[in-house]
């Protein structure tokens, strides 16, 4: 499984090029940090990648990729429902029965540092336990492209590096993570970088 970026760029129309002569192998296992300042395109390019939204230059190829999952910047949730549940239903979804998705639900929660607050409502997390709610519960949803858009621009300092702290988890999923962020801790947090400030 890999996402090929072959010379991508793009312009909106009656725009100038956001960015250009982008080529990259995106493979599993790896959580690449997508920077670039304000206006730089950097959801466009994260569109791009989801298939939303065709480049105007060059291709992406989505080798064995079926499902891509997102993690935008507010965390929405359920207010009432516990945040197990939050984790436990994409699991659900994929066919694991109850029992067994609560056992891995509770091991992704402990992995995102939120196993005290597994059983509290969605509503009466803190916004880092929320926003590492999401994460836990994209990584669950087991997609082979997670795409996670400025997971800490709501957040203050501390809290944000709460989330910066669990990044490195979502290597382990199994699929390609890549994080759009103007955060410079939370690019440090991942195990590479596409600079959209650099011309390639
Ligand atoms: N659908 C659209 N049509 C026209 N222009 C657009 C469209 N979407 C985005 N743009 C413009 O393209 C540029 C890049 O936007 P984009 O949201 O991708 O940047 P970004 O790097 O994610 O910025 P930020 O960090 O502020 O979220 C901006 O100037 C924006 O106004």
């Amino acid at each position: 499984m890999r996402v090929i970026l072959e010379e991508v760029g793009h312009a909106f129309p009656g725009g100038a090029l956001l960015f250009s002569g982008l080529t990259r192998e995106l493979l599993p296992h790896h959580v690449y940090a997508l920077s670039g300042p304000s206006g730089s395109g950097k959801s466009t390019l994260l569109s791009i990648l989801a298939g939303w939204e065709e480049p105007t230059h060059g291709r992406v190829l989505r080798e064995g990729v079926r499902r891509t999952g997102w993690v935008f910047q507010n965390p929405h949730g359920v207010a009432t429902r516990d945040a197990l549940d939050h984790v436990v239903l994409p699991l659900i979804a994929q066919g694991y029965p109850r029992r067994e998705a609560e056992e891995i639900a509770r091991e992704y929660l402990q992995r995102f540092g939120l196993g005290e607050v597994a059983d509290r409502p969605f509503g009466a997390l803190s916004g880092g336990e929320a926003q590492r709610l999401m994460l836990a519960r994209g990584m669950a949803a087991g997609p082979e492209l997670l795409l996670v858009d400025e997971p800490t621009a709501q957040l203050d300092r501390v809290t944000a590096d709460t989330v910066n702290a669990t990044l490195g988890v979502l290597s382990q999923a199994g699929g390609i993570v890549v994080v759009a962020t103007h955060d410079a801790a939370t690019r440090d947090a991942c195990t590479d970088l596409i600079d959209l400030s650099i011309p390639e």
